[in-house]
């Protein structure tokens, strides 16, 4: 993207696509950080709800909403002159929703992603799938990643969040307009493992919930966070992201907030099947979007074409599918027996350390710090 078109403007106009939880409180985020907000809601009666009574009371009940922000259902009305645009809808319906915006998007203006799901079928990345349906360069594209529980933000907790872009540039621009009082945005340029952070920590969230249902205690959880978080890291870096950035907000900072949380979607949905509801029930039952469960398919793809180990989530696609009963649940007790889909044999499936990936790194700024002893 050119350093025009990341300047920040005095007063930006911003267009978030997406009336939930997370696209209203993203709204409310920019609003406070002082933007104007225009926030595109499929149902006009939603959208007229946010315009006149500052209000979402679907998904953010006792928020008062900022009056920086308006709403429409007209989606062209909404994306009008806008100078950022945030997309915020639930992922496997994104490439459709895109399909409407392609003609209409206003040139050259940065596009952020908000959602944290894989597509189903192609796998992608849900940049990837901006960058393809939009046709655009992928510079102008952002996403935004980190422990961020909606209701907690709407009601003005202090967090965190990871912006990223392939241009550094943008991600500044992104980042400072998405920054106030009560939410900070630092930056990075690691898209793969900022966006694979957000994923694979809700299929972790999951198991989680499901042990939490099942009634295990702190213990459990404790192993399946750990070794989780190795299970994260070792198939983000497999896809060329920075183990760094799992340690980060968007990796390891979101893990702790979505498995400790009720209020995630992702743990209370594994909890339902912990506690013997059947992955249909579950889904007729959220009246949320848990995006881990459509990504638990295309996840384990992705880990088998780069042979990457995944005991969670392998056992979390089990549960789901009613193959393992939830009180079996115990990931990290798998043998280098069952250790892998071509049942490899590593040494990550029986030692306790970081990960290949973390060891890795290690490696790598032990060899640095040497070498710079020699040279000095
Ligand atoms: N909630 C959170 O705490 C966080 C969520 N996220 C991510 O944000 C993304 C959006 O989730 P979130 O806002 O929480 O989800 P919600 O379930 O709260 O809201 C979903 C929104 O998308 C709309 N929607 C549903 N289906 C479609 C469709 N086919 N086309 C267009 N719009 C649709 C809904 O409209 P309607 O009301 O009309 O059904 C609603 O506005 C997800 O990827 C999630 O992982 C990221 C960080 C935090
Ligand atoms: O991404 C989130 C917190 O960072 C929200 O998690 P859930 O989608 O599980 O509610």
């Amino acid at each position: 993207m050119s350093r025009a078109a990341a300047r920040v403007p005095v007063r930006p106009r911003v267009t978030v696509l997406g009336a939930g939880s997370w696209g209203t409180t993203f709204s409310k985020v920019l609003a406070d950080g002082g933007s104007d907000v225009t926030l595109w809601a499929r149902r006009p009666e939603l959208a007229k709800e946010i315009r006149e009574a500052k209000r979402n009371s679907d998904y953010l009940p006792g928020v008062n909403l900022p009056l920086a922000i308006t709403a429409t259902a007209d989606i062209t009305a909404a994306l009008k002159d806008a100078q950022f645009v945030f997309v915020s809808v639930p992922s496997q319906s994104l490439r459709q929703n895109l399909e409407q915006i392609r003609e209409i998007i206003p040139a050259d203006i940065p596009v952020i992603s908000l959602m944290k799901g894989v597509e189903k079928g192609t796998g992608l990345r849900m940049s990837e799938v901006l960058e393809s349906v939009l046709e655009i360069d992928r510079n102008r594209i952002a996403v935004a990643s980190g422990p961020n529980l909606a209701l907690e933000i709407a009601k003005e907790q202090p967090t965190a969040a990871v912006v990223s872009s392939t241009n550094l540039e943008t991600a500044e621009a992104v980042a400072k307009i998405a920054t106030n009082r009560y939410f900070r945005s630092f930056v990075n340029t690691d898209v793969i493992g900022t966006e694979f952070g957000g994923v694979l920590k809700n299929l972790i969230a999951v198991a989680i919930g499901i042990v939490d249902g099942v009634g295990y205690g702190e213990n459990t959880k404790a192993s399946i966070i750990t070794r989780g978080l190795v299970e994260m890291t070792d198939f983000a870096v497999a896809y060329g992201g920075h183990p760094e950035t799992l340690s980060g907000l968007a990796g390891l900072g979101d893990l702790i907030a979505t498995s400790g949380s009720s209020l995630s979607r992702n743990n209370t949905a594994g909890r339902l099947l912990g506690q013997g509801y059947s992955f249909a029930d579950v889904v007729k039952s959220m009246q949320q979007t848990a995006e881990g469960l459509a990504s638990v398919a295309p996840v384990l793809e992705l880990a088998a074409a780069k042979g990457v180990d995944m005991p969670i989530c392998r056992q979390v696609s089990e549960v789901l599918a009613g193959t393992l009963d939830p009180k079996d649940i115990a990931p990290h007790l798998t043998t280098d027996d069952d250790s892998g889909p071509q049942g490899e044999r590593t040494l990550d499936a029986r030692q306790d350390h970081g990960g290949a990936a973390l060891r890795r790194s290690l490696k790598r700024a032990f060899d640095q710090l040497r070498n710079r002893g020699r040279s000095s």
